[in-house]
């Protein structure tokens, strides 16, 4: 762990200083024997390093339990609850950098683990082993900007960049942009549980990329819209990646993946299975 931090340090040290930006590192204690990870030159801005993240579920049924009326009717005879605590492993070992101006699509079936590696690189879920490198904030579409069902459009635009730092300046003037950009266009005055699902996806889209992210990570949001947002939205990204960030996209829509990204990641039951150019990784899913 120590390797990797000083290496990392080193890779900062030949780019110039920048004030504005730090370095936040999720780390949790090395398991024995972890051989350091081998980080490539270049101006990384995501370093995972062998990462575990572990969901534990409490009161959750075990597998000898399951669906059995015998156990269920004991457990109320001698009063018991249902103290068992079931750890569900979603990420296992998972180790990538990442890079400015990269746009990372991530692959996998259903429970692979995609949504909960962008939680844990927004810095929402800790790991339980390994560690996150982050050089500056990483935003996680929809919840940076947290929105709130009862307030209009309007509302919720000033507030969410607020939430995301803008200045009052700033706010003013990007507020018309992300209602052009929405496409909302009049139900910006009404409030957001008046949207439909799209329309929803569309506005947390539009304030959440009105600023310049250093990591932004977008979990489906794309999948919502329709052909012509896809479209704006997929420039949007580009113009995201050109201005130096890095942006992750989770999308079950492969051809999203494979006009917007420079890079796949196919993760299966936890661990990555491949990682690379997007026509071949793409290719590979769809044959296993
Ligand atoms: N809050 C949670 N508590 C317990 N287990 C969870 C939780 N969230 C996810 N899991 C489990 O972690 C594993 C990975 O889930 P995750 O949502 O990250 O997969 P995914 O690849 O994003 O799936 P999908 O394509 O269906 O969105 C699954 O087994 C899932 O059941």
């Amino acid at each position: 762990m120590a390797e990797l931090t000083k290496e990392l340090s080193q890779v900062k040290g030949d780019r110039p200083a920048d004030p504005g930006k730090d370095v936040r590192v999720h780390p949790n204690p090395d398991p024995p024997g972890k051989q350091p990870l081998d980080v490539p030159t270049g101006t990384p801005t995501v370093i995972v390093d062998d990462l575990h993240i572990v969901y534990r579920v409490y009161g959750a049924a075990s597998d000898s339990e399951k669906g059995n009326a015998v156990n269920a009717l004991t457990r109320l005879l001698k009063r018991q609850g249902r103290p068992q605590m079931k750890e569900v492993h979603a990420v296992k070992g998972v180790t990538f950098v990442a890079y400015h101006g990269d746009a990372i699509g991530i692959v996998g079936r259903n429970g692979s683990g995609k949504s909960t590696l962008l939680r844990a690189i927004a810095g929402l879920l800790p790991p339980h082993a390994g560690a996150v490198y982050t050089d500056g904030q990483p935003s996680l579409l929809g919840v940076n900007a947290a929105l709130m069902r009862e307030l209009t459009g309007e509302r919720n635009i000033v507030l969410g960049c607020y939430a995301m730092g803008m200045t009052p300046t700033e706010v003013k003037e990007k507020y018309q942009e992300i209602v052009d950009f929405s496409g909302i266009d009049e139900f910006v005055q009404l409030p957001m549980s008046t949207y439909s699902s799209g329309m929803g996806a569309r506005l947390r889209f539009a304030i959440s990329s009105a600023k310049t992210h250093d990591v932004l990570l977008i979990d489906e949001a794309l999948a919502t819209g329709d052909r012509e947002f896809r479209k704006k939205s997929e420039g949007r990204i580009r113009q995201i990646r050109e201005s130096a960030g890095t942006v992750f996209l989770v999308a079950h829509d492969l051809r999203v993946i494979e006009e917007t990204c420079n890079r796949v990641i196919w993760l299966h039951k936890g661990k990555i299975k491949m990682d690379g150019d997007p026509k071949e990784v793409i290719a590979a899913y769809n044959k296993g």
